[in-house]
C-alpha cells in the first residue's frame, strides 16, 4: 500500500536541497509503550518538526540529538570515521549532551519545537495590545486595530486554498489573538474568493516511503486546527466575501457570526473528493438545519447560495457584495466596542455545553479521514484535479 501511494503522491515531491541532514522527527516510530504525562507533547513537537520551514543544519542538529538523547539516551554508538562528516556531525551532537536525562532533553526538545514554530510564525502574530496594522507573512495576514483582530487568507491567485503551513499559521494567529487586547476576530479572504478549501497540493507534499507517517502527522495538524476554533474563547466572525469551499465552510458552524457577500456560495464537495466532512459539521450541520438538507451538502456536495445557506442557519446575514464591506466593517466595529467580558462569558455558557462533545466529533471526523486520504477514491479525485492543471 505505501508504494503504490508513494507513487501517486510522490510524483511531485521535491526534496529541499537544504536538506543535508534529515529531521530526527522523519525518523520516529513511537513505540507506544511506557506512554509518560509529557509523551503527547513530545510526539506533537516531533509532527510539528515535519512541518517547519527548514531551520537549517545548525538547529537539525541540534533537534536531532535531543530527539536521540530523549529517545535512546546517552550516545553509546560507534563514532563515525572522520570521512564521514554529517553522520560525525550529528554524532558530536548528540554525544555532547553527555548523561542529561530523557526526561530533560524530550522537553528541551519540545520547548525548541515551540520556540521555532513561534518564530517562523512571528511575522504573522499580532501582538498583545497591538492597536495597528501588523506585517504578516505572505498567506496570512493578521491585523489588529480598534479592539478588531482581522486574520485574512491572503493567496487570492489560489482562492485562498489552505497550505498545511497556513493551517499551522492561523492555529497560532488564533492563539494570539485569544490573548491579545482585542475584543472580537474576524476570519475573511482576500480577493474574489472566501476561501477554496484545503489545498489539494498538500497530499503531494509527501516524501517517499512516509506516506503513513505523514497522514498521521496531518490529521493531528487538523484536529489540532478545529480545537482551536471549538475552544476560542472570543466572538469569532467570519466575513464571508466570495465562494467557500470544504473546510472553510464546515468550520462556519463554530463561529458566533457569518456576514456573507451575496455573491458567496458554500460548497463541500467530499464525496466528489473521496472524502468525508471535518470541522466538527457532521454533528453541527445536522443539528443547525435538520439531516435533510445537512446530507443534501455533506453527503451529495450540494452547493448553497448565500440566501440558501442563511435560510438553512449557518449564514447570519447577506449583504448586497456592493456594499457587504462598508455595512460588515460598521457593524463590526459597534460589535468591538461591547463589554468584551459579557461577550466572552456568554460565548462561553453557549460553547461549554457542548465543548466535550465537539471534541469528540473532531477527535472521530480525523479519525474516519486519515482512513480517507489512503483510499483509491481520493487519491483518483485528487491526481483528477492536479493533473488537469498541470494541463491547463
Ligand atoms: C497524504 C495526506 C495529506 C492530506 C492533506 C489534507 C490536509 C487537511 C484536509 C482537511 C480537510 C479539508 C477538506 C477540504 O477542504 S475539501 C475541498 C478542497 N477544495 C476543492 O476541492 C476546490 C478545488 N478547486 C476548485 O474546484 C476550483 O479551483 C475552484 C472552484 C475553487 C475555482 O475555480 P476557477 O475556475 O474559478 O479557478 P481555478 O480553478 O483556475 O483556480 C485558480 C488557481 O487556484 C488553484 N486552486 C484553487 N483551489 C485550489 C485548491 N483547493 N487546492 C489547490 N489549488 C487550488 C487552481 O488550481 C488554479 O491554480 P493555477 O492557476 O496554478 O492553475
Amino acid at each position: 500500500m505505501a508504494q503504490r501511494l508513494a507513487k501517486h503522491w510522490c510524483l511531485s515531491a521535491i526534496r529541499s536541497p537544504l536538506q543535508v541532514i534529515s529531521f530526527p522527527a522523519l525518523q520516529l516510530h513511537v513505540s507506544g509503550t511506557a506512554m509518560r504525562a509529557d509523551q503527547k507533547d513530545f510526539e506533537n513537537a516531533v509532527t510539528r518538526v515535519k512541518l517547519l520551514k527548514d531551520p537549517g543544519n545548525e538547529m537539525k542538529l541540534k533537534l536531532y540529538a535531543l530527539y536521540k538523547q530523549a529517545t535512546e539516551g546517552p550516545c553509546n554508538v560507534p563514532k563515525p570515521g572522520v570521512f564521514n562528516l554529517i553522520n560525525k556531525a550529528k554524532w558530536d551532537a548528540w554525544n555532547a549532551l553527555g548523561s542529561l536525562p530523557k526526561e530533560t532533553a524530550r522537553q528541551n526538545y519540545v520547548d525548541l519545537v515551540s520556540s521555532l514554530s513561534s518564530s517562523s510564525a512571528s511575522s504573522s502574530q499580532v501582538k498583545p495590545g497591538a492597536d495597528k496594522e501588523q506585517q504578516g507573512s505572505e498567506n496570512l495576514v493578521v491585523t489588529s486595530e480598534n479592539g478588531i483582530t482581522k486574520i485574512m487568507l491572503n493567496r487570492p491567485t489560489k482562492k485562498n486554498a489552505i497550505t498545511t503551513q497556513m493551517y499551522q499559521e492561523i492555529i497560532l494567529a488564533l492563539k494570539a489573538a485569544s490573548k491579545d487586547d482585542s475584543t472580537i476576530t474576524v476570519l475573511t479572504g482576500n480577493g474574489d474568493y472566501y476561501c477554496s478549501g484545503n489545498d489539494l497540493s498538500n497530499f503531494t507534499d509527501v516524501l517517499s516511503g512516509e506516506i503513513e507517517e505523514k497522514v498521521k502527522s496531518i490529521a493531528i495538524l487538523l484536529r489540532d486546527f478545529v480545537d482551536c476554533f471549538i475552544d476560542f474563547p472570543k466572538p469569532l466572525i467570519a466575513v464571508v466575501n466570495g465562494p467557500a469551499v470544504g473546510i472553510s465552510v464546515t468550520l462556519l458552524g463554530l463561529f458566533d457570526a457569518v456576514y456573507a457577500s451575496d455573491r458567496a456560495t458554500f460548497h463541500t464537495p467530499f464525496s466528489q473528493l473521496g472524502q468525508s466532512p471535518e470541522g466538527c459539521s457532521s454533528y453541527i450541520f445536522p443539528k443547525m438545519m435538520g439531516p435533510a438538507k445537512a446530507k443534501e451538502m455533506l453527503i451529495f456536495g450540494k452547493k448553497l447560495t448565500a440566501g440558501e445557506a442563511c435560510a438553512q442557519g449557518l449564514v447570519t446575514e447577506v449583504f448586497p457584495d456592493s456594499t457587504f464591506q462598508t455595512e460588515v466593517w460598521t457593524r463590526l466595529k459597534a460589535y468591538s466596542k461591547l463589554p468584551p467580558n459579557a461577550m466572552r462569558i456568554s460565548k462561553q455558557i453557549i460553547r461549554n455545553m457542548e465543548k466535550e462533545k465537539l471534541h469528540a466529533v473532531n477527535a472521530e471526523e480525523v479519525s474516519v479521514l486519515q482512513e480517507r486520504w489512503l483510499s483509491d477514491e481520493c487519491i483518483n479525485a485528487v491526481m483528477n484535479f492536479l493533473s488537469k492543471r498541470a494541463k491547463l
